[in-house]
């Protein structure tokens, strides 16, 4: 064994033979000495209980810089960078209070005046009655290791801040095999996108998905699950109920099969509210009529259209109607085109809060409107249609104090479930017509179209 007390006399030989003698003395410890010493890639060295270095291990000078024999008796702290509050004093003490083994990260001097960072181990060793505490003391560089952690730690934190600073909110969804969902990550922005924290959505996905607008949920499932099969991207643009507010978020996610079979999305989330305000603001404007606010023309024929496919679908009929306002040049040449508007809009409003809103109508041209009842039966459709032919009646318009009378004549027809919307509204203008020929100021229905019965009485 190195002796503290013969420092300079021993080479490198000597260091070893002594080593293995010192392990092979105690068989409970020779087999760690010879397999982890002798070859160990590090520092290793035997120390006292006040830290005294008793002996060292052959690779001790090519990986501490020092000379063995010019470190025996000194104290282990001497590799520290500050060796009176450094990390090995701490060490030490730790181990020693405890009387059990340390494990940590230190940060120490080679000879050459270089920082390493060491992984440390302090073993107190098993002694016999009356025999002296000692530790073995090993330390492994794990410098590039270290640099490279705190490298990898830097960038991972300059990514989470790029993330959370995103103009989006980053998602990644987990599906499994049995269709459970779990987010798996979150960016910050959620707490100001849906005004919950990435930690709640993560634990339940449901605390989000619960807040999917339920006219839009059907449509988000769809998507899920026809990405995890065909594992092509998605993109859904979908509200979310937040109290009294309502979120447009557009969502994009790639799909990922996973090997367990689960499918994990990468996605992103973005708040389009404003977007969505502008376009429905845009959409507005290009499908109403500017004087009366009702439909126009152009959006009665859209929506139209989509009224006649899904009633076909359904094997329903619709009713609907053209409707003329009665004399109208007439007014418009007595009372002045300025009366005329006036007229208009109050007609516009009348017929409009007879219907249901669901209802389309529309101006389809000068004082010339048309009406589709949605979900109702010619019986129905008639009263209704009389309703508003009486209310427009009570219309009092009152133009610089004269007090003008507005009536409308209707002519209406059905759409058979496989008709078309332009024949029906052909067949409610010839009804329209003799609405007019027979005194106007009525209602006439299209040859065939069912008789109500209080009308056949
Ligand atoms: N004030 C106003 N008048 C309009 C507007 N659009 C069309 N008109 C007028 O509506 C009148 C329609 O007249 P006609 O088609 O002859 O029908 P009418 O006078 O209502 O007669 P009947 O339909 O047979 O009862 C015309 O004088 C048009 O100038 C509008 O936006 N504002």
């Amino acid at each position: 064994m190195i002796d503290a007390g013969k420092p300079g006399t021993v080479g490198m030989a000597r260091i070893r033979d002594h080593w293995r003698h010192w392990a092979s003395s105690r068989r409970q410890q020779a087999s760690l000495a010879s397999s982890l010493l002798d070859g160990f890639p590090g520092v290793a060295m035997l120390v006292d209980a006040d830290g005294i270095i008793l002996s060292v291990n052959p690779g001790f000078e090519h990986y501490s810089g020092h000379p063995a024999h010019t470190m025996l008796g000194r104290r282990v702290t001497c590799l520290d960078v500050d060796p009176l509050h450094g990390d090995i004093r701490r060490a030490l003490a730790c181990c020693m209070a405890r009387r059990s083994p340390w494990r940590g990260v230190l940060l120490c001097r080679r000879a050459d005046g270089q920082e390493i960072h060491q992984q440390g181990v302090f073993q107190p060793l098993e002694t016999r009655p009356g025999e002296a505490l000692r530790l073995l003391v090993t330390l492994h560089d794990i410098t590039e290791l270290h640099q490279g952690a705190l490298h990898d730690h830097a960038l991972l934190a300059s990514l989470q801040g790029t993330l959370d600073r995103l103009p989006g909110v980053v998602f990644q969804l987990r599906q499994s095999a049995r269709g459970d969902l779990e987010f798996r990550y979150f960016s910050a922005g959620l707490q100001a996108l849906a005004g919950l924290s990435s930690q709640t959505v993560m634990d339940s996905a449901e605390t989000l998905l619960g807040r999917v607008h339920d006219d839009d949920r059907q449509r988000l499932s769809t998507v899920l699950a026809q990405s995890a099969v065909s594992l092509t991207p998605w993109t859904l643009e979908f509200r979310l109920a937040l109290g009294d507010d309502v979120r447009w978020i557009e969502g994009r996610a790639t799909p990922l099969r996973q090997r367990d079979g689960d499918t994990l999305w990468d996605g992103v989330l973005l708040d389009i509210t404003a977007r969505k305000g502008e376009e429905q603001r845009t959409q507005k404007l290009v499908s109403t009529d500017m004087l009366t606010g009702v439909l126009n023309r152009r959006a009665f024929f859209d929506y139209g259209e989509a009224v006649r496919a899904l009633a076909a679908r359904h094997g329903r009929a619709v009713p609907l109607a053209m409707l003329d306002i009665d004399h109208f040049k007439q007014l418009n040449d007595t009372h002045g085109h300025a009366a005329g508007d006036l007229a208009l809009q109050a007609f516009a409003t009348t017929c409009r809060d007879c219907l249901r809103p669901y209802d389309l109508f529309a101006r389809i041209g000068g004082e010339e409107f048309a009406v589709m009842l949605v979900d109702t039966s010619p019986e129905e459709a008639w009263s209704v249609l009389e309703r508003l032919r009486a209310a427009v009646e009570a219309i009092a318009l009152d133009v610089h104090g004269e007090i003008l009378d507005v009536t409308v004549s209707l002519g209406l027809a059905v759409m058979p479930p496989q008709g078309s919307l332009e024949l029906a509204l052909s067949q409610a203008d010839g009804a329209l017509y003799r609405a007019k020929h027979e005194g106007r100021n009525r209602l006439v229905p299209a040859p065939g179209y069912p008789e109500p019965q209080e009308r056949a009485r």
